[in-house]
């Protein structure tokens, strides 16, 4: 089923679809192409169009090997559509899905290119803000790299910002207006949080966007760091639940640490997760680091992570639904985990599709009672196949002396997580008077 997309561009079969659109295979002037035509509803916004023609500029103008160049834009009639260079291949997510984890040699490779595709772009001044492993395409036919790493590619650049116009935050319940409008190379401009919405996915969601700061490039790094985790992993640090939930653990939780890993990778991965943008690596740097790292991966298998690892809401939260329902009928009723939390499946799998990994563009930012999760913590812990867990005779002693360091830190988290949990509490008139999530000894 061919379709004509502006004079130039013959849509010949999907290739994809996102929140904003579907991409098509697509012939023109020079050759295949992919093109990604918006949906009617954003095509209609006059914003959003004039926004795209603001743009373009921007987004045409970034060239390298690790980005997928976009080539065109096409306003015509009711069509408004992204003409890109074509990747014959996949994207990361696709990839991840099939493999749950990924060689380290692999996912390191893969993360150095995005690091380099950021790199480039944050010196013309562009932060993408939405990078995830949707948005990274492994180039099929391209040159192997460490571990047979296929090279990456970074797409939708500047996109999340675009299709967050006035009409999708009024669609969303949020207020108009609110969040800059694009000028010069608008994807690096500020004003990107809206007074209750913030745009970007929420697993990869730097802290200082959560409290409410401009967007700099540092975001980026951090998202990167969250995909190198979760290639590594099969989950992300702070994912899992309700998007609320996630947000706080951005602000108030540490990352946990991967077992089994170099501890020069970690060290990295550690850096770039700091809640401080500034002690965060720069790209340039971070890729720097990955390569540097890559020798001493070489061989090494995916990781074997137990994927019930120890964290609040048990096994049953990490477990595929059918899995979940099973063993609620084996515990009594008051033993249960409570409602809500353990149906939720913290890794989205193919086994367990994650509903709750929100896509990129405005999200309503939750009430209280959605991100009252008490001040132990939410977050995974990662915990390599086999080890016991904390609970055991063995780890009774550590656990001790890890309590007091835990106390430490939730008081400290407590008050971040009031305040922050004061921010996305506040009402549409911002005068909730809904009490800070409960505080829990660990
Ligand atoms: N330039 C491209 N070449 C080849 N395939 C592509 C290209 N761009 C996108 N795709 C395919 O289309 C799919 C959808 O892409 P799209 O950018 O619309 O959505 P997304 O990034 O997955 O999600 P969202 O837009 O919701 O963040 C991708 O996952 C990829 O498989």
């Amino acid at each position: 089923m061919a379709r004509k997309i502006g004079s130039r561009y013959t849509a010949r079969q999907i290739i994809g679809r996102g929140s904003a659109g579907t991409v098509w295979l697509a012939d023109g002037p020079d050759g295949p192409v992919a093109v990604k035509l918006l949906r009617d509803d954003l095509a209609s916004d006059e914003n959003l169009v004039d926004r795209f023609v603001q743009e373009r500029a921007a987004l045409l103008s970034l060239d390298h090997p690790h980005v997928v160049g976009v080539r065109d834009l096409v306003v015509d009639g009711t069509d408004l559509a992204l003409v890109m260079d074509l990747v014959r291949g996949t994207d990361l997510r696709t990839r991840l899905e099939r493999e749950r984890r990924l060689a380290p040699e692999v996912a390191v490779a893969i993360c150095a290119d995005v690091a380099d595709a950021l790199a480039a772009a944050h010196a013309a001044g562009v932060v993408h803000r939405d990078v995830k492993p949707e948005n990274v395409l492994l180039d099929a036919h391209g040159p192997g790299g460490p571990g047979g790493a296929p090279p990456a590619l970074l797409t939708d650049f500047g996109v999340a910002k675009l299709i967050d116009s006035p009409r999708r935050r009024a669609a969303a319940g949020l207020p108009a207006g609110a969040a800059g409008t694009a000028s010069g190379t608008g994807a690096a401009t500020g004003g990107e949080r809206t007074p209750r919405g913030l745009i970007g996915t929420p697993d990869y969601l730097a802290p200082e966007l959560v409290e409410g700061l401009p967007p700099r490039a540092f975001v980026d790094v951090y998202a990167l760091a969250t995909v190198l985790y979760e290639l590594l992993a099969g989950f992300t640090p702070f994912g899992g639940g309700h998007p609320g939930a996630v947000l706080r653990r951005h602000v108030t939780e540490t990352v946990a640490p991967l077992p089994g890993i170099p501890d020069e990778l970690w060290q990295v991965v550690h850096q770039c997760l700091a809640k401080a943008p500034a002690s965060r690596l720069r790209a340039p740097e971070l890729s720097e680091r990955l390569r540097e790292v890559l020798p001493l991966l070489r061989g090494l298998p995916p990781l074997d992570i137990d994927d019930h690892p120890d964290e609040p809401y048990g096994a049953a939260a990490g477990s595929a639904p059918a899995a979940a329902s099973a063993d609620e009928a084996a515990v009594p009723a008051q033993a249960r985990p409570e409602p809500g939390r353990a149906a939720v499946p913290l890794v989205r799998s193919s086994a367990s599709p994650d509903a709750n990994r929100d896509t990129h563009t405005s999200m309503r930012v939750p009430g209280a009672d959605e991100l009252a999760g008490g001040a132990h913590g939410t977050a995974r812990t990662p915990r390599a196949a086999g080890a016991r867990r904390a609970g055991s005779a063995r780890n009774r002693a550590a656990a001790a002396g890890r309590r007091r360091l835990v106390l430490a830190v939730a008081g400290v988290a407590v008050a971040a997580a009031v305040g922050v949990g004061g921010w996305l509490a506040a009402g549409d008139d911002g005068t909730s008077t809904r009490p800070a999530p409960a505080v829990q000894q660990p």
